[in-house]
């Protein structure tokens, strides 16, 4: 594939089952699909509809009931050999990952890093899928199994759209499940690679489906009688209805959802850290992440020696050409966002904040870039906990800067949210980490570092941002269903 932005068109289908790619059985009409550096569009996406979803459906169920009766060690070895080949593949997935998404080609690596070692931890640990052994009186026991749901609905997000489809389907292979994968409409390329890979691994024909469109797609997908459970990542509202809709069939449900985390930087941090984290926490992704730390609460004695390095240091962020070795943000998803941003940049100065730098759109050089979805990093100041910019997940690259005073003010005002994602704080005081930390309600904290994702640690939110957990050992339970089986030894004492 060629690496130079502005060059990439799609014409192979986008839907995959039964381990080929196909054009949808039904759907609706074509919509576009950009390339949000050039604002150029990149091929044409059909939407699945319902005679397609129920045909991924059953494509799945057919290979679940090979998949699932396969030892942990047997589908380890498949797993394994998928993430060997996402290596191989590293830079034409990011390269496309980047082309799709408008995220710097740097970024994208390091996706596609986290996308591979999640498949081989997964692999690592699905041959320790066991149960329990449980003695009762007069030598009968119990034991207990640990079975796999059967055909679980993956739905995902644009951020991280290859990320996102392997920390759901990781889990769910290595726990004997089957999977149907709806990706993002803005994001549908890379999904389908995912796809060809797994088959390429050796898992059997129609284990990893991959279904295309929106809102109509995925309701199909959620109400389809044959999906036993539902992983979503996105926001609150559509959260809301996914719930709702898993609610009617009793579907399990894990629900990634938005946030507006808070980083607490205490006047004792190591300052290059507090300032590196503060970035790492608002700037990865054009700021489309959700687990950002976007209310950077600084203690008032550091405010202006840290706001000034914190704006030097995002005035300094090369913007530009995301397949551009050294290009370290590119461009968001859509023109809607973009303006979404904006909006929220516009409503923040009217209601008394102060820009203290970016927030403008930002035109490259390049000319072929000039229809692209670009703008500057923004640092707001004078910011109180009552602005817009303050309580809405704005998804964009913008950060609000808020002074604080005491510990105890510091952590009201952090918890003081509709969201429960991350939460991060920067001191060198350990016992105060570890108190604030454990204050927080947040599923995801960091201290001194900020999202950094290993895929051995569980991720997943509190309160609006949803429940359930993706990596680590604790994603296992969210994949599978416990058994019980008691065994008598002796003979039956009947009551009548
Ligand atoms: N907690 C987490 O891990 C993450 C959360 N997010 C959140 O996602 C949001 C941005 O992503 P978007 O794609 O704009 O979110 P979204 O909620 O609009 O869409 C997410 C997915 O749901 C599908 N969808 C939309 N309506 C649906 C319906 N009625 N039934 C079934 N599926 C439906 C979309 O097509 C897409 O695939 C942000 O709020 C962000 O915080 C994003 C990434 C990670
Ligand atoms: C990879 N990380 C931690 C920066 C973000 C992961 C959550 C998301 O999909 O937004």
């Amino acid at each position: 594939m060629s690496s130079v932005t502005g060059t990439v068109t799609i014409h192979q289908p986008l839907n995959y089952r039964a381990g080929a790619r196909v054009q949808p059985a039904d759907g609706g009409q074509a919509e576009d699909v950009y390339e949000p550096a050039t604002g150029r569009v990149i091929t044409k996406l059909l939407s699945s509809g319902e005679k397609e979803v129920d045909l991924a459906v059953q494509s799945a169920k057919a290979a679940f009931k090979i998949w699932s009766q396969m030892s942990g060690m047997e589908r380890s070895r498949v797993l394994l050999e998928a993430a060997r080949i996402i290596r191989e593949q590293r830079e034409e997935i990011a390269t496309l990952e980047t082309i799709n998404n408008g995220k710097s080609i740097f970024e994208a690596r390091v996706d596609i890093d986290i996308s591979w070692q999640c498949l081989e931890y997964y692999a690592g640990l699905a041959g320790s899928l066991a149960g329990e052994h449980i003695q009762l009186p007069g030598g009968s026991f119990g034991y207990t199994r640990r079975e796999p749901l059967g055909v679980c609905a993956g739905i995902g997000a644009w951020n991280y759209p290859f990320q996102v489809a392997c920390w759901k389907a990781a889990p769910a292979l290595a726990c004997g499940n089957a999977m149907v994968f709806k990706p993002s409409p803005f994001t549908p390329l890379t999904v389908v690679r995912l796809a060809e890979i797994f088959t390429e691994a050796g898992v059997p024909k129609g284990l990893f489906n991959v279904v295309q469109g929106g809102a109509a797609t995925g309701q199909f997908l959620c109400h389809h009688p044959d999906v036993a459970k539902i992983s979503f990542t996105g926001s609150v509202p559509t959260g809301i209805k996914i719930m709702g809709m898993a609610a009617k069939g009793i579907k399990p449900v894990t629900l990634e959802l938005g946030g507006k985390s808070p980083l607490i930087i205490f006047s004792d941090c190591a300052l290059e850290n507090a300032v590196n984290g503060a970035l790492m926490a608002n700037f990865l992704t054009q700021g489309e992440v959700c687990c950002n730390g976007t209310r950077v609460f600084v203690e008032r004695k550091i405010l202006d020696v840290f706001t000034k390095e914190v704006v030097k240091r995002t005035q300094k962020i090369k913007i530009g050409d995301p397949l551009l070795e050294d290009t370290r943000m590119g461009a968001l998803i859509n023109r809607p966002h973009l303006d979404r941003v904006q909006g929220f940049i516009k409503q923040a100065k009217e209601q008394g904040a102060e820009v203290l730098c970016g927030g403008d759109l930002y035109v490259p050089d390049d000319p072929k870039l000039k229809n692209g979805y670009y703008m500057q990093p923004c640092v707001l100041g004078n910011c109180t906990d009552d602005m817009t910019c303050v309580k809405e997940e704005i998804f964009g690259p913008v950060m609000s800067i808020l002074p604080f005073d005491t510990e105890e003010e510091v952590v009201e005002r952090a918890n003081n949210t509709k969201f429960g994602l991350a939460g991060g704080v920067f001191t060198r005081d350990i016992q105060k980490a570890h108190r604030v930390v454990a204050a927080l309600k947040a599923g995801m904290c960091f201290i001194n570092n900020y999202n950094i994702s290993p895929v051995e640690l569980p991720f997943g939110g509190y309160k609006a941002s949803g429940f359930g957990r993706e990596n680590g050992r604790a994603a296992m339970e969210y994949y599978s269903q416990l058994k019980t089986v008691c065994v008598e030894m002796g003979d039956v004492e009947s009551v009548f």
